[in-house]
């Protein structure tokens, strides 16, 4: 890989062990593969940022690093509320690892904003065909797909690299010609809210890693795209997709790309037998949980309606950045007045806090995928409006 005579300097060790450390990282990812120079990158976003993923190892390593970010860095989310860890029956100790790795990014120049919506936070937008080092599965499925940005799937150390370094080599998505379609997903019946994530949940199971060109017959969202990518990521390890008449680089005349030579449809059995857990008697939830990505805004709004003059019976916790949730405070007083909680910085996968439930109901493909595994809880899946009634004992 080409080398500038400033990053072989770095390379040589001239500007600190730290940025040695970091750009051998970027070389090595770069030679294997075939990047043939590092190119600028406009932001970054870390993940591996609970203590509960990374653990003592994750933290020294984090902790023996010096220097600061070249480009504006966010960090996925942590494994509590920075602010009010308590209330979520968060164990001390663990309280205490969590603020030291936030402290240790903070040494980095890495503000504490933890969240997998970057996207939604102010001065850190993204515009058409930015290269990015992002390492939440679905805010990289985000930024591909629904922004049209140029991200590789980054772990939580080639993020940070990127971010010490202010580049990213130049392989994969980051180059036009492998953003092309290699699969196409027919989906010809109507589809609203988290039937996205329902539909992303099955549809990651068949496509894998290729890159998905769906053609619904509806227009979502950018909240329901965002629930269609976080669950594809999950179920499969889909980083791009595109909606025909929809995203972006589909839409741009100069995108130049054949018809898929794969093609399926997905019915909509496929999307209820997702639904179906939520009707099975020994899946009764003992928790419910939204915000698998961050809630936006109007999901903030949605949930807030849905809660008018009701009271919740059992734990019902909803996620969002703590921007969000600062700039929508009238939002978030009227959600909690039902005495459902709004929780920041964290999320029911990366914190510890819910792994004492039993069952738990989510509206989100990825949760429905990850919680079993990472939280060992079942997980049931309903849509917002089942999840609201659930909590509060209507169903
Ligand atoms: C499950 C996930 O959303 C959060 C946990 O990852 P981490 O602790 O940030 O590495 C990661 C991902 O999907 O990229
Ligand atoms: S809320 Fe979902 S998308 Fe966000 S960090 Fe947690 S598991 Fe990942």
């Amino acid at each position: 890989m080409y080398l500038t005579k400033e990053e072989e300097k770095t390379l040589r060790g001239e500007d600190g062990e730290t940025l040695r450390k970091m750009i051998e990282i970027l070389v090595a990812l770069g030679d294997i593969y075939g990047a043939d120079a590092l190119i600028p990158i406009k932001s970054a976003q870390v993940s591996g940022v609970s203590y509960k993923t990374i653990g003592d190892a994750g933290l020294e390593w984090i902790s023996d690093l010096k220097g600061k970010v070249r480009v504006p860095t966010v960090l996925n989310p942590a494994g509590m509320d920075m602010n009010n860890w308590e209330r979520l029956g968060i164990d001390p100790k663990f309280a205490a690892k969590q603020i030291e790795i936030i402290k240790a990014f903070g040494s980095l120049g890495i503000e504490p904003k933890c969240t997998c919506t970057p996207y939604y936070l102010n001065g850190f937008d993204v515009q058409y065909k930015d290269h990015l080092a992002w390492g939440e599965s679905s805010a990289i499925s985000f930024s591909n797909s629904v922004l049209g940005a140029r991200t590789n799937r980054e772990g939580g150390p080639s993020a940070l690299a990127a971010a010490l370094i202010g580049k990213t080599p130049d392989y994969g998505y980051h180059k036009v010609e492998n953003r092309t379609p290699s699969f196409e997903i027919i989906v010809d019946f109507e589809t609203a809210g988290s039937d996205y994530g329902a539909l992303g949940y099955v549809a990651g199971k068949m496509v894998g890693s290729k890159i998905p060109l769906f053609k619904m017959k509806s227009v979502p969202t950018k909240d329901e795209m965002k629930m269609l990518g976080a669950a594809m990521a999950a179920s499969g390890a889909v980083a791009l997709y595109h909606i025909d008449g929809v995203t972006p680089e589909i839409k741009d005349k100069e995108f130049v790309y054949e018809k898929p030579a794969e093609s399926i449809t997905i019915d909509q059995k496929d999307i209820s037998a997702v639904y179906e857990t939520s009707n099975d008697s020994t899946m009764k939830p003992d928790i419910v949980t939204i915000g698998c990505p961050h809630c936006s805004k109007a999901e903030l709004e949605m949930l807030a309606a849905l809660l008018e003059g009701k009271t919740v019976v059992k734990e019902f916790w909803i996620f969002t950045s703590r921007e969000v949730a600062e700039q929508n405070k009238a939002i978030v007083d009227k959600i909690e007045k039902s005495g459902a909680k709004v929780v920041c910085d964290t999320c029911m996968v990366v914190s510890p806090a819910a792994n004492s439930y039993s069952c738990m109901m989510v509206n989100s493909g990825k949760a429905y995928a990850y919680v079993p595994s990472m939280c060992g809880l079942k997980a049931t899946y309903g849509t917002a409006e089942r999840c609201v009634k659930e909590a509060t004992g209507e169903i």
